[in-house]
Formats: structure tokens, C-alpha cells, sequence
């Protein structure tokens, strides 16, 4: 496919010759029809003289007219759409009259989104928990804007929106954005900051709302809203300690809403109301910490954002490092390293499985001349990237030099998108006359942002914690189980976090003596983890009970598969299936079966990693 553009290798749009200030959004949900039909006005500011015509993106969007408004008048305007390039969409071009001026443009553009398109997702009301009313949703990141609405579709761009959404009168539609005013049936909205496309979101549904604080509310479907309000009332908590940590929150409103099981990912980080995966109700609190990490997103990647996703570990990296000094700080420094270090455990996996073949996308920094965000994805801009920022915090001097440094970043570039570079020279900039300067010279860039699999260098972590888990998994995959049954270590108390972390490290060990059922009982035993309701425990439950090979309990572990359609937990389950010549053909038929009820971004990749694509 190549570089779409310079500034951006995923989208045709020029952010260079002109750019998106303000959309209005008019839509009308047609859920009989899976669609959206309505319109976007987009205000643009025209950078360069003589411009002739304005790309844009679009993915599967049916253009009706395209409109320019120049004082008080309307002239149609000519467009073409070229053919879809896979896994990117389409190019828009909209000519304009010869000699437009710089200065500002009004453009609209009536439409309606394809019944599938790869952004959103139609639910009928029996994929829904009160199994009455449908439901639909939308999840734009990283390219699937433009499957929602023709736009500039590049983080480059940040634009402020509006919208009028009209929808079934019995039915809440919430967006990324601040609710306006409220009518039966049609639902205003503004988002006054301004924000990249992948950050608009939608969701309409039977939805309820619970307060978790000033300015926060979680909503939900009713049968779960009380559980969600008790599963995220630490939420006042995390945001107070994140603009402690990273200055003022500039958003007005924080509300949660927690999505239907075959939402993608664990959060997104939606400006005014993060989604959320039903998969942290784990009753116990303990996978919060993805709230966490969602309410750092509103600095880091919705304040300051990545210019193109080549550099998403800006995003990812930053909120990774956050997350973790958020959880520090409510549960203590050695949990914060407990927990970096069980993230280099997650990032080995998914190096030895998903990235296995395709080294060059284990950089912190890559190439997408030639690859598509979603196929790019994974644990390394995150992982890596925020090791790296540990590594720096630790070299430059530890917490109270780094984290002044980090809400002068924060401040410097709040509301712009960069790169990699824009760091490093902010990082030069703000130590240059310092006794730290020279500690700087000692960073070796080049290595840390072009080097494949793990991280160059691991830093000095407190290994209390961990030590715990790594004497477990050693214990569990070096014993018998007469041995193990006699042992009296395996019966120590330890957090739920290192119970997923000795689970997750047991996973890694390249020989299980005795993997057999009676060891895969005795650890279900050992732990209770036939009671346990936490997805990250059953996910590698269930991993190892594939690894065991244990047949009978191929029903359970596809139980689990279609029981949400996370992508985190339901890629490798597949991948491991499809090792498995036994269960192969039984986990390729399941996913047929399910696959219409999963997002695009999701059937698409289990797709290739099953082989069928
Ligand atoms: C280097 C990677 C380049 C581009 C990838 C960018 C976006 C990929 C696209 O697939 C969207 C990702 C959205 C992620 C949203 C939330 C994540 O933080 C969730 C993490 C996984 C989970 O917890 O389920
Ligand atoms: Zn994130």
C-alpha cells in the first residue's frame, strides 16, 4: 500500500495543506437498517493557496452530496472515491473552485455509513443483557473514523465537534463529549477540546446511569449497573492522584461506561466517558487498574497525542508509565514495580507467540508503510515503551526529578499531536542546563527505539513481589504432582495479582513436568480457581488447560472464548487452539459461528491468526 501521505503513512489526508477545526455531526440511527444516514459539516482552515481539492478518508461510506457553504450560498462540489485499499479504506476527493483562498472553508457532506461498517457494532436486543432493546456502539481507533464519517482521519488533526444524534426515544445515546441538551429521541452534544477522529465515539442503548463522583458517573444496562458502580468506586481516587501526577483535567466530565461482552479491547479512552470491558467485573476491584490507565489517557494521547501510529507508544508507553504510578500510588511502590514486572511477562508472550514472525513490529517505533495499525498492534508500545520511561526516570534521578519533567511535557504539548523526536528534544530541552544533562548522553536512541523483542535494558525493580511468583512457577513446573501435593510453599497466601502473575509466568516455562490433569486439578484446588470470576485468572486457566491437552474441557475453554470477544483474551486462546490438530477444528467451526457477533477489528484478526484469511 505504501505511505498515504508524509505526515501520516495510514491516511490520504494532507494535515500540511489543510486541516479540520470544528465537525458537526447529524445523524440518524437506523438500527432496522444497521446505519447511520445523516451528515458532517466540517470546518476547515485551508493552509496553502490554490489548494484544488481536499482528501479525505472514508471506508465503505455511501457520499450522497458534498456541499460548499460560502457566505450564505451552497455550491455541490465534485467528488470521487477511489478503490479500497485493504485494511485502510478509501480516498475522498472533494475538487474545489480553481484559485480557493487560504483562510476557512465550510464543507458538508450528506452520507451513510455501509450496514457493516468496521467501526461500529449492531447489536440485536438478544445479544444484549435486558434482551428488549438494541444496542450499537463504535470503536474508531486507530483508522475506523473514517468508516463513521468522511474526515481527516490522522491524529495530526484535532479538531472540536458537535452532534446531534436523533435515535429510538426509549433508548440513551452517549458520546465522547459533553451532553448539551436532552429532547425524547434526539440527543445534542458538544466536545469542546479538541480531539483526533479515532476519539469520537458513540454508544445508544438501554442504559443507566450510577454517580461515582463529582463529575462521574458509570453507566451501563440496568441488570449490571450496581455491580459496576461497586467494581469502579475507586474512580474519584485514580483521577484525583492523576492530575496530582499530571496537572489539571481539562475534559469537565469522567464517566465510564461499561460496554457488552464483544467490546474489543479493555478500555478506550473516550474523551468525557471511557468504555470499558464487562471483563473487570471481577467483583473484587482488582482489574481496575485499567481505569487507571484510561483516566491517564486524558493527558497522555487525548491531551498529548501521537501524530501517526507509528509512534503509539507516545500514547501507550506514556499511560502505561501513569497507570502504574497511580496504582504506586494508592497501593505502594512495591506494587508499581510488582507490576511493571509482570507487564515484561505479558511482553514476552507476546513475543514468543503473536509477534513471533514479524520481528520488525517489535520496535518501539514502526513502520506502517505497509501495515495496517490494527495488524501492528500489541503489547510492545506499551510495555517497552513505558520500560523506557522507567529506565529514564531511574537514570535521570528517580521520581521527584522525573515527574516535574513530565508535567512540563504534559503542559508543553497539550493539545498538539507529535512524534518521537518532539520528546527527545523536550527531554534535551528541560535538562540542558542541569547536572543531568550528562546522564543523558548516556541514552543510547537509536538502540531503544529500533531495536527488536525485549527491552534493551530491564531497570533495577523492587522483586519482593514477583520473587513470590517466579519460586511458584519454578515449584509448579519442575514437580510432580505427588510431589507438589506434599509441598507446603504452593500453600502460601498471595494477592490475585500474584496468583495472574504466577499463572502467567507458569505459561512461559518452555517444560511443565507432569502438565496432566491431575496437576491441572491441583492447581484448581490449590488456588480455587474453579470459583474464581476474574477473567485474567480463567483466561490462563484456560490457556494452561489447553497446553495440558485435556480434551473434555474443550467445551469450557470455547465457553470462555464466546463469552466476550476481547481480543486480549480471545486471540491467543484461538492461536493455541489452532496448535492443538485436535481442537483445531472444533475452535475454526465455533469461531464461524460467532464471528458475526464480533467487531470487524476482531473477526478479521482471528481470521489471520487462524489461517483462513
Ligand atoms: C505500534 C502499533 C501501531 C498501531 C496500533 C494502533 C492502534 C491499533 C488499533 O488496533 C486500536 C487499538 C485500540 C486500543 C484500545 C485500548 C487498549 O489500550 C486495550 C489494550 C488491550 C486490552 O486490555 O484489552
Ligand atoms: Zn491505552
Amino acid at each position: 500500500m505504501g505511505r498515504l501521505s508524509s505526515v501520516d503513512p495510514s491516511s490520504y489526508s494532507e494535515p500540511e495543506k489543510i486541516t479540520t477545526e470544528h465537525t458537526a455531526i447529524h445523524w440518524n440511527v437506523d438500527f432496522e437498517a444497521t446505519k447511520l444516514r445523516g451528515s458532517v459539516l466540517h470546518k476547515f482552515k485551508v493552509l496553502s493557496s490554490n489548494l484544488e481539492s481536499i482528501l479525505l478518508d472514508v471506508r465503505d461510506i455511501d457520499v450522497k452530496n458534498a456541499t460548499l457553504l460560502a457566505g450564505g450560498s451552497e455550491l455541490p462540489i465534485n467528488y470521487f472515491i477511489s478503490d479500497p485499499v485493504p485494511d485502510v479504506g478509501q480516498k475522498l476527493t472533494l475538487e474545489l473552485p480553481a484559485g480557493t483562498a487560504k483562510g476557512s472553508l465550510n464543507v458538508r457532506i450528506d452520507y451513510e455509513t455501509a450496514s457493516n461498517a468496521s467501526g461500529l457494532q449492531w447489536l440485536n436486543p438478544n445479544q444484549t443483557l435486558g434482551k428488549q432493546h438494541p444496542y450499537m456502539f463504535s470503536q474508531c481507533q486507530a483508522i475506523h473514523a473514517r468508516s463513521v464519517m468522511p474526515c481527516q482521519d490522522t491524529p495530526a488533526v484535532k479538531f472540536t465537534y458537535d452532534a446531534i444524534v436523533e435515535h429510538p426515544k426509549e433508548l440513551t445515546a452517549l458520546m465522547s463529549a459533553l451532553i448539551d441538551k436532552n429532547e425524547p429521541g434526539k440527543t445534542y452534544f458538544k466536545q469542546e477540546v479538541p480531539i483526533p477522529a479515532y476519539l469520537v465515539a458513540i454508544a445508544i442503548g438501554k442504559l443507566v446511569s450510577r454517580r461515582l463522583g463529582e463529575n462521574s458517573n458509570v453507566w451501563a444496562e440496568e441488570a449490571i449497573v450496581d455491580a459496576c458502580a461497586e467494581e469502579f468506586s475507586e474512580t474519584s481516587t485514580m483521577l484525583k492522584t492523576a492530575s496530582d501526577l499530571c496537572g489539571p483535567y481539562v475534559w469537565k466530565q469522567y464517566d465510564l461506561l461499561v460496554m457488552p461482552p464483544s467490546f474489543p479491547f479493555g478500555g478506550m479512552e473516550n474523551p468525557c466517558l471511557t468504555f470499558v470491558t464487562p471483563t473487570l467485573l471481577a467483583g473484587d476491584k482488582s482489574l481496575a487498574n485499567v481505569v487507571a490507565h484510561e483516566i491517564a489517557h486524558s493527558w497522555t494521547g487525548n491531551l498529548v497525542t501521537n501524530k501517526n501510529f507509528e509512534h503509539f507508544w507516545l500514547n501507550e508507553g506514556f499511560t502505561v508509565f501513569v497507570e502504574s504510578k497511580i496504582v504506586g500510588r494508592m497501593q505502594g511502590a512495591k506494587e508499581l514495580d510488582f507490576r511493571m514486572l509482570s507487564n515484561l511477562t505479558e511482553l514476552q508472550e507476546c513475543l514468543r507467540t503473536q509477534l513471533a514472525g514479524t520481528p520488525e513490529l517489535t520496535r518501539l517505533v514502526v513502520d506502517l508503510s505497509n501495515c495496517g495499525p490494527d495488524d501492528a498492534f500489541s503489547s510492545v508500545p506499551y510495555i517497552k515503551g513505558s520500560t523506557f520511561l522507567r529506565y529514564l526516570e531511574d537514570l535521570l534521578g528517580g521520581p521527584t526529578v522525573f515527574e516535574p519533567f513530565l508535567r512540563d511535557y504534559l503542559k508543553k504539548f497539550a493539545y498538539k499531536s507529535i512524534v518521537t523526536d518532539d520528546f527527545k528534544g523536550a527531554l534535551y530541552d528541560y535538562f540542558k542546563d542541569t547536572d543531568k544533562k550528562d546522564k543523558l548522553g548516556l541514552v543510547d536512541w537509536e538502540l531503544w527505539l529500533k531495536c527488536e523483542g525485549m527491552p534493551p535494558i530491564i531497570p533495577k525493580f523492587d522483586e519482593s513481589l514477583a520473587n513470590v511468583t517466579k519460586n511458584l512457577a519454578s515449584q509448579w513446573s519442575t514437580k510432580t504432582v505427588d510431589e507438589l501435593a506434599k509441598s507446603t510453599d504452593i500453600n502460601q497466601p498471595i494477592s490475585i495479582h500474584q496468583l495472574i502473575e504466577f499463572l502467567g509466568k507458569l505459561i512461559e516455562c518452555k517444560d511443565i513436568v507432569e502438565l496432566n490433569e491431575r496437576k491441572i486439578e491441583l492447581l484448581e484446588k490449590t488456588y480455587d480457581l474453579k470459583k474464581s470470576r476474574n477473567a485474567e485468572v480463567r483466561f490462563r486457566l484456560n490457556r494452561l488447560i489447553i497446553r495440558a491437552r485435556l480434551i473434555k474441557r474443550l467445551d469450557e475453554i470455547i465457553e470462555f472464548a464466546n463469552s466476550n470477544f476481547r481480543m486480549k483474551f480471545c486471540r491467543p486462546i484461538y492461536r493455541d487452539l489452532a496448535a492443538w490438530p485436535e481442537a483445531k477444528p472444533r475452535a475454526v467451526d465455533n469461531f464461524l459461528n460467532v464471528k458475526d457477533q464480533m467487531m470487524a477489528v476482531c473477526s478479521h484478526t482471528i481470521e489471520k491468526d487462524l489461517g483462513l484469511k
